[in-house]
């Protein structure tokens, strides 16, 4: 049984849209990204599939609940952990009694656990938590009942570099523990260390499900080539090469084609200094995504750059 599945799932705000017929399926003990940029819909989703919105139109189910019933997703709700984007965390009171409310409403068996993981200042009242810590409390509480599938809505804004290093190893972690994972980002790099696959919003509509491996390989490498007497490197005869720019004396562009290609070509050159590296995600999300609005479209930037 599948863990979340959502077919032809919609959901309007009177006249405004949200989501517009999204299908898609999250394996038991996935780790599936949903990524998207701000008001593509990731949080209309997140709400609906936990019954806080109800759908306009379409199907989901949730741990095998469907969303539409009150006292199935209840009782479905009790192996499902929550983060959501606005933790409305009480000012007034501290971390620990943040804890303890959660514990009383739905258990806290992995408690201990996740506070040798996760330090945020437990004796201090939330009024006086940093953004980062009151998100570290906030993964805390979703996590301490041992959930089945845990459902975070943005878990890493706010966190630091150490902190997401942190949340990163986590999550990898969870993987080897079967916890399936559900969580939206919209920074694409975030997420590409963590999860099995990603399902791509915008605007409301899902654009592209995938593969992470198979994401990164289809997207190539960046390359940045130095060549010692400045010389213009020439590939404009070599399959593969997208997104090429000159920054100083160091030309850049994305691979995704043959290495031992590239290697030939370059070797006509006097290659004073070569790196290759992973490109941004942001750059494969725009090559095989298209265009945003208002954006010229890859074939055009590619034009632009060279
Ligand atoms: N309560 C609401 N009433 C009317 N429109 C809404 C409401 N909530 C969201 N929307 C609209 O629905 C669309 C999707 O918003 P949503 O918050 O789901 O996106 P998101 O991907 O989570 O964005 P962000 O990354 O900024 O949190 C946007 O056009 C937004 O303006």
């Amino acid at each position: 049984m599948a863990a979340i599945k959502v077919k032809d799932l919609t959901k309007d705000y009177g006249s405004v849209p949200g989501v517009d017929s999204l299908s898609f399926t999250v394996d038991n003990g996935e780790i599936f990204g949903f990524l998207g940029p701000n008001g593509s819909g990731k949080t209309t989703t997140i709400r609906t599939l936990l019954g806080l919105l109800t759908p306009t139109a379409g199907t989901a189910t949730i741990l095998g609940a469907d969303v539409r019933e009150e006292n199935a997703l209840i009782e479905a709700k009790r192996r499902i952990g929550y983060l959501p984007a606005d933790l409305g965390f009480n000012d007034d009171v501290t971390g620990t009694q943040v804890l303890e409310y959660h514990a009383s409403v739905k258990g806290d068996s992995r408690r201990t656990g996740l506070l040798d993981v996760f330090t945020p200042p437990l004796d201090q009242q939330i009024r006086e938590y940093s953004t980062g810590n009151k998100q570290l409390l906030g993964i805390i509480q979703a996590f301490m009942h041992d959930p089945d599938l845990v459902i975070m809505d943005e878990p890493t804004s706010g966190l630091d570099p150490l902190n997401q290093a942190q949340f990163n190893e986590f999550i990898n972690a969870e993987r080897e523990r079967g916890t399936t994972i559900f969580f939206s980002s919209h920074v694409l790099s975030e997420v590409r260390r963590v999860c099995d696959r990603v399902g791509i919003l915008r605007d409301g509509r899902l654009v592209g499900l995938e593969n992470m491996e198979a994401l990164l390989e289809r997207g190539g490498k960046r390359v940045h080539v130095r060549v010692a007497d400045g010389s213009n490197v020439d590939l404009t005869a070599t399959d593969g090469v997208f997104d090429r720019t000159t920054i100083g004396d160091e030309q850049q562009f994305t691979y995704a084609g043959d290495y031992t290609t590239l290697i030939r070509q370059l070797a006509d050159y006097q290659i004073h200094d070569i790196e290759i590296t992973e490109p941004p995600l942001e750059d494969i999300f725009m090559h095989y995504y298209g265009e945003r609005k208002g954006e010229p479209s890859t074939g055009q930037r590619e034009e632009a750059n060279v």
